[in-house]
C-alpha cells in the first residue's frame, strides 16, 4: 500500500521526533539517488553539470546540501537563489565550502537549466501556497536536456490535492521524504512528478487519508472461488444495462462482469438475444442477485430501472444514464437506501451531480476535492473515473488508483469497468474495495492490451482482464513493459 499523508499530518509527525536529524536522511537519499542518475545517465558524478534552483525554506535547504554532496563527488554544482537574503544558511554555506558556484543572477540560473545534466528543484515543498512567485515561473517554461528530481514534491503542485494553481515544474523524478503527498498520487500534481522515490526519514504519521493499493493487496483482495463454491457463493450480478438505443453498452458491461469473476451475470436490459448470442452463459430470468449495476446504456428504461436498483437491498453501482437520471433527482434519492451504494462518474457526470456548482474542467482539475464532495452529498462512494480514478467515502477517505493508461479512454471502456466492479461486489467486497480494485485490474488490462502503445477497444480490456487476474491471483507482479503503475515504471531510465 502507498500511503499519502497531509501537510498538517507531516508536520505533526515531524514534531514529534524533534531532535532527530531529518534532514540529514533526507539529503542523504535524495543525494544518492542523484548520483545514481547522473551515473545511468553520464557515467559518473565527476564532472557532470548540476544546477540547484533554491528557494527560501528547508526544501531548498535539502537541496543546498544535496548539492554539496555532489559536489564533494566532483560534480560542477551552481545554485541559484530564489529569495538570496533568506537562503537556508546552513544549507548555503556546506555548498559554499565546496568552492560552487552561488548565484540569486535568474539569466545565469535559465541558461545554466538548459545546460545542465541534472537539476534540483528545491523552490518550494510543503511549505508552498498558491501559484508559484514571479522569479521561479520562468523556470517551469525553460526548455532543458537534463534529468529534473523534484525535492519532496514538484514545485507549483499543491502538496495536499495535487491541484495546480499556474505553472509548475514538470520532474523526470521526485524524491519524497517521510510519506507520499497526495499531490504524487493524484492527477494533474501526479502528471508533474514523474517516477516516485520515497526515502524513509523514520516518520511515524497516523492513518493516511489517501492510499493507493498495489499488486499485493488486489491480490489478497481478490475472490477465489472455494471447493464448496457455486454461482450463488462466488455471486451473481445483475446487470440492469443496454437499450434499444444502445446495446453495446450492455454487452460491453455483460462482458465486464463475466470476467470480473461473477458466478453468475443475470441480464435484464433490452439487449438480451445478443446478449445471450455473444454470452450464452448469461441468466435471463428474475432472480436473485447479490448486486446491481445500472445504468451503462439503460436510455428509456432508466428511470424504471435506477428505481428497482435503489428499492432493492443489494450493494448498487450507478454508472452513465443511470448517473444522469440520478442527477435529476439529487442527493435524497439514495437517503432511503440501506445496502451500500458507488457511484462511477467521470468528470463531466460529476459536474451533473453536482447540479451545476462545478464544470466538467474544475472536477477534472481538483480530482480530490470533488470526489469528496460527491461522496458526502450523496453518502456513497464515488469513483471519479479519469487520468488518475480517485475512489471517495463519505469520511473523506480515499484511494487512487494510477495503472490507467490514455488507452483506456475509448467508447465502453467505463462499460466494461462497471461490469467488473459489480462482479466485485457480488462477490462480497465493500465499495471501497471492490471499486479500487476494479479500476487497478481494467487499468492493467487497458496496458495489457495497448501492449507497447497501440489503439485498443473496450471488447479488447474485457479479453485482456483474465490474463491480469490471472497474474494477480498468484501475486505474479507486473512484468516489463507492463508496468504495475504508471510512475513505478522505469520512466527515462530513471527508476529503481
Ligand atoms: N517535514 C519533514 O519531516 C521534513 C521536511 N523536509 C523538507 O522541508 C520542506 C518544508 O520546508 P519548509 O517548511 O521550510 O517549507 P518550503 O517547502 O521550503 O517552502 C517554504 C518557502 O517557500 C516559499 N513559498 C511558499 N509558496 C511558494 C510558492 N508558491 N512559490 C514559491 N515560493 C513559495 C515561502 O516563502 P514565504 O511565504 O515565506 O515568503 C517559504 O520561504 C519539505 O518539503 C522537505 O523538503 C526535510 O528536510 C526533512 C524532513
Ligand atoms: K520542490
Amino acid at each position: 500500500m502507498r500511503h499519502a499523508h497531509t501537510v498538517e499530518q507531516v508536520r505533526a509527525a515531524e514534531a514529534e521526533l524533534a531532535g532527530q536529524p531529518l534532514m540529514d536522511r533526507a539529503v542523504a537519499g535524495l543525494a544518492a539517488t542523484c548520483a545514481r542518475v547522473l551515473i545511468r545517465r553520464r557515467g559518473r558524478v565527476y564532472g557532470s553539470r548540476v544546477l540547484v534552483l533554491a528557494g527560501s525554506g528547508d526544501n531548498g535547504g535539502d537541496a543546498l546540501f544535496a548539492g554539496a554532496r555532489l559536489a564533494r563527488r566532483g560534480a560542477a554544482v551552481t545554485a541559484v537563489l530564489l529569495t538570496p537574503e533568506r537562503a537556508h544558511p546552513a544549507a548555503l554555506a556546506a555548498l559554499r565550502a565546496t568552492g560552487s558556484q552561488v548565484t540569486s543572477d535568474q539569466e545565469v540560473g535559465l541558461a545554466d537549466f538548459s545546460r545542465a545534466d541534472l537539476i534540483l528543484d528545491g523552490i518550494v515543498g510543503i511549505g508552498g501556497s498558491g501559484p508559484l512567485r514571479p522569479a521561479a515561473e520562468p523556470y517551469a517554461h525553460q526548455p532543458r536536456r537534463g534529468v529534473l528530481v523534484a525535492v519532496d514534491l514538484p514545485s507549483g503542485v499543491d502538496a495536499d490535492t495535487g491541484e495546480v494553481a499556474g505553472a509548475a515544474l514538470r520532474a523526470d523524478l521526485t524524491v519524497t521524504f517521510g510519506t507520499h503527498k497526495p499531490s504524487l498520487l493524484i492527477d494533474p500534481g501526479a502528471g508533474y512528478a514523474g517516477p516516485v522515490q520515497l526515502v524513509e526519514i523514520g516518520l511515524r504519521p497516523p492513518t493516511a487519508p489517501v492510499e493507493a493499493l498495489q499488486h499485493d493487496e488486489v491480490a489478497a483482495l481478490l475472490p477465489r472461488p472455494a471447493a464448496e463454491s457455486d454461482k450463488y457463493k462466488r455471486g451473481v450480478v445483475g446487470l440492469l444495462a443496454g437499450s434499444e438505443r444502445y446495446p453495446g453498452a450492455g454487452l460491453l458491461a455483460v462482458a465486464g462482469a463475466l470476467h470480473g469473476g461473477a458466478g453468475a451475470v443475470r441480464y435484464q436490459g433490452r439487449a438480451a438475444e445478443e446478449a445471450v448470442r455473444r454470452h450464452p452463459e448469461i441468466l435471463l430470468t428474475a432472480g436473485r442477485v447479490q448486486s446491481l449495476v445500472v445504468g451503462p446504456g439503460s436510455g428509456e428504461d432508466t428511470a424504471e430501472s435506477l428505481d428497482d436498483a435503489l428499492a432493492s437491498q443489494v450493494p448498487v453501482l450507478v454508472d452513465a444514464d443511470g448517473l444522469t437520471e440520478l442527477a435529476r433527482r439529487g442527493p435524497r434519492a439514495l437517503a432511503g437506501r440501506s445496502a451500500p451504494t458507488l457511484l462511477t462518474p467521470h468528470a463531466g457526470e460529476a459536474a451533473r451531480l453536482l447540479g451545476g456548482d462545478a464544470s466538467a474542467e474544475q472536477v477534472a482539475a481538483a480530482r480530490l476535492r470533488h470526489a469528496r464532495e460527491l461522496a458526502a452529498r450523496y453518502g456513497a462512494t464515488v469513483l471519479l473515473k479519469g487520468s488518475t480514478t480517485v475512489v471517495a467515502r463519505p469520511d473523506g477517505t480515499a484511494r487512487v488508483n494510477s495503472t490507467g493508461t490514455a488507452w483506456l479512454a475509448t467508447a465502453g471502456s467505463g462499460d466494461v469497468l462497471a461490469g467488473l466492479i459489480g462482479a466485485l461486489l457480488a462477490a462480497g467486497l465493500p465499495p471501497f474495495d471492490a471499486a479500487p480494485v476494479g479500476a487497478y485490474l481494467h487499468g492493467l488490462a487497458g496496458r495489457l492490451a495497448a501492449g507497447s502503445g497501440a489503439p485498443i477497444t473496450a471488447s479488447d480490456i474485457a479479453a485482456a482482464l483474465p490474463a491480469v487476474w490471472r497474474d494477480a491471483a498468484q501475486g505474479d507482479r507486473p512484468q516489463e513493459g507492463r508496468p504495475q503503475g504508471r510512475r513505478a515504471g522505469n520512466v527515462a531510465g530513471l527508476g529503481d
